[in-house]
């Protein structure tokens, strides 16, 4: 994840990127300050109340926004930066586009029901070409006495070529390696064959049960279990258990032992089944040709609106606190029937909620999970020459199996221009490198000291990179920007620049994670904080959830009262079990 400073883009608009930049080339900062705001008084002139404020325009807000307006729900997306995207948006420089953090994309294949990227671009009549990934990720892992030059592992599109290639490394635990990405498979066979809807709604979760009650029962089975302990039923080498450790923190930033089943099925087995698939044009492209869906559809997407506080009253013969609106930096209040939160939890409830407001259920949300480390990003511009025909996108490189969890131990590598040279100028390729480190690191450093520190730890991933696989990359920089969890927290709006909750102690599968509606009427929460979780095809699932919770209390699906409060104290029962 990563970035800098704002792109030069005036205003958003339902336009094509193409144009949408070009008009960006041409104003001054002030006049495209001039732009977003006439654009958002103008928005907000339109309605005095709407069905649904969504704060955030990240793929978690998106995916909610273009469900709600594909059954006609009046919604209003306010993004506090310039482009919509969050953590998968984009910047330009030097004419280069950059993805901001999100490359590898899940969910993004044509077939089954949890390609939730593809189908929710479809829910508001849009589409987009991608390029296919011939492997997930190529591991570069430490040397061992079996792997004297390093384990060495490419986790290709096919999975049988996949099981292959590490049941040749450890041939004598083939049988385990099968029976474990198996179980990875049941439960991903069983999530494919379900219409993905809100388990809050015991309408749905009925008819699914009775159309598919194995898949359902597979699913309850697996949902408090982790991937670590179904690891160490079938597999005891553990050189083999550390990398499982890595395939789980790769992308969950807990080893395995501490990561969800469900969420190990879902990410083993899409990577085969729809396969990894690179938006042409690159990430950011996504949020863009979603935001133009979701306003062709009626809603609206209103960029530089900062969301200050979330508004509530007690209303109602029952006094319950109901979130009634917003409030934004300039004072601005806006009313809805319901308030949607893709900031973090620690932002929507330790900043835009009021203080006495905040439910006892999510001060025990913040017993149960704590901030994962932010992320030190470097976009390296370097020319072409360095990068071998074998290269793949997307790397992970690690010295020494102790380091895994450590700050800047595991090295993340993608280089996009791979898959899409569209995206920097001929003879040249993009390196994003980036490795995980806590806001602590960083804070309070005076500016030349944040400077220096910044160029040492580049120059530390740039060594790393060319002792595993990247010879001469010192050499063939032609420039670079770098990102810090400073720079998270200022553009991603993400407490301490986090990328996602992780548990403070080993949970119970996915169960102590909330889903969307909250202690709060009207108040849902959506994004990395809630059920299932971090990852973009995983907060595309929270918006597929919210958006049907949502548009059922709103009246626009089906909904019955009483088996919703029934189902909501079960929740609670379970929620307190954790
Ligand atoms: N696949 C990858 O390579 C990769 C890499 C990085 C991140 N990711 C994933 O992306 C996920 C994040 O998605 P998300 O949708 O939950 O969140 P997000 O952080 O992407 O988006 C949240 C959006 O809300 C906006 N926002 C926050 N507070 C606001 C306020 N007060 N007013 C207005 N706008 C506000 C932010 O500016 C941001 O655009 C992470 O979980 C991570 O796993 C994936
Ligand atoms: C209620 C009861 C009791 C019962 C019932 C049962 C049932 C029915 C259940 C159901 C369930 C469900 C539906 C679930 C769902 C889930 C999901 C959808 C999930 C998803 C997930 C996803 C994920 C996790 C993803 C992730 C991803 C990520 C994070 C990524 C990342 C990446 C990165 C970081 C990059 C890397 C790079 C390189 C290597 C360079």
């Amino acid at each position: 994840m990563a970035p800098a400073p704002a792109p030069k883009v005036s205003a958003w608009s339902a336009r094509p990127r193409a144009v949408h930049a070009a008009a960006a080339a041409s104003s001054s900062s002030a006049s495209s300050a001039r732009t977003l705001r006439q654009r958002k008084e103008a928005v907000l002139r339109e309605k005095k109340e709407w069905d649904a404020i969504i704060v955030g325009s990240g793929m978690g807000g998106l995916t909610t926004a273009a469900k709600m307006v594909a059954k006609g729900a009046e919604v209003l997306v306010l993004e506090k930066y310039v482009v919509p995207g969050g953590s998968a948006a984009y910047y330009e420089r030097e004419g280069c586009t950059f993805d901001v953090g999100s490359s590898m994309m899940f969910g993004f294949g044509e077939e089954g029901t949890t390609n939730l990227l593809t189908r929710a671009l479809d829910s508001v009549g849009k589409s987009m070409e991608t390029i296919p990934d011939p492997a997930q990720i190529h591991y570069h892992l430490p040397a061992s006495q079996a792997h004297e030059d390093g384990l060495k592992v490419a986790v290709h599109r096919n999975y049988r070529e996949f099981v292959e290639e590490l049941a040749a490394k450890f041939p004598h635990e083939r049988e385990g390696i099968e029976a474990f990405y198996g179980d990875c498979w049941t439960v991903f066979n069983a999530l494919n064959s379900l219409d993905l809807k809100s388990l809050e709604e015991p309408l749905y979760l009925l008819g699914e049960f009775f159309r598919n009650p194995v898949g359902c029962l597979q699913l309850a089975w697996f949902l408090p279990q982790n991937a670590g302990d179904i690891a160490r039923k079938h597999i005891k080498d553990e050189e083999l258990l550390s990398f499982i450790d890595m395939e789980c923190y790769c992308w969950s930033t807990v080893k395995a032992q501490m990561t969800p089943m469900i969420n190990a099925g879902m990410v083993f087995c899409d990577r085969h089944y729809g396969g990894i698939n690179y938006p042409k044009g690159g990430v950011g492209r996504i949020p863009l040709v979603m935001a133009e869906g979701i306003e062709e559809n009626g809603g609206r997407v209103v960029c530089a609106a900062n969301v200050s506080k979330i508004l509530t009253e007690r209303t109602g013969e029952d006094g319950r606190l109901r979130a009634v609106g917003v409030t934004l930096a300039d004072g601005e209040e806006i009313r809805a029937k319901a308030v949607i939160s893709n900031a973090t939890r620690w932002d929507t409830f330790k900043r835009l909620v009021r203080e006495e407001d905040v439910p006892r259920s999510e001060v025990e949300f913040f017993e149960r999970y704590k901030k994962s480390p932010s992320f030190v990003t470097a976009h390296i511009v370097v020319d072409s020459s360095v990068i071998q025909d074998s290269c793949y996108c997307h790397n992970i490189v690690l010295e020494d199996w102790d380091k895994i969890e450590d700050c800047c131990g595991t090295l993340f590598v993608s280089i996009p221009t791979i898959l899409d040279p569209s995206l920097a100028p001929d003879g040249q390729h993009i390196v994003h490198a980036f490795t995980p480190d806590y806001i602590d690191g960083w804070s309070g450093l005076g500016a030349d000291e944040y400077k220096r520190k910044k160029e040492e730890v580049v120059a530390e991933m740039i060594r790393r990179l060319e002792k595993s696989f990247l010879p001469g990359l010192a050499d063939a920089v032609i420039f670079k920007e770098v990102g810090t969890p400073r720079t998270h927290m200022k553009f991603l709006n993400r407490n301490d620049g986090t990328y996602g909750p992780i548990p403070s102690k080993r949970p119970l599968g996915l169960l102590g994670m909330p889903f969307n509606r909250t202690d709060v009427d009207s108040l849902y929460c959506i994004g990395d904080s809630t059920f299932p979780g971090q990852g973009v095809n995983a907060v595309a699932f929270s918006g597929f959830a919210c958006a049907h919770r949502a548009l059922a209390d709103l009246g626009l699906e089906p909904r019955n009262e009483v088996l919703d409060k029934g189902m909501q104290s079960l929740f609670g029962f379970f929620r307190s079990l954790v």
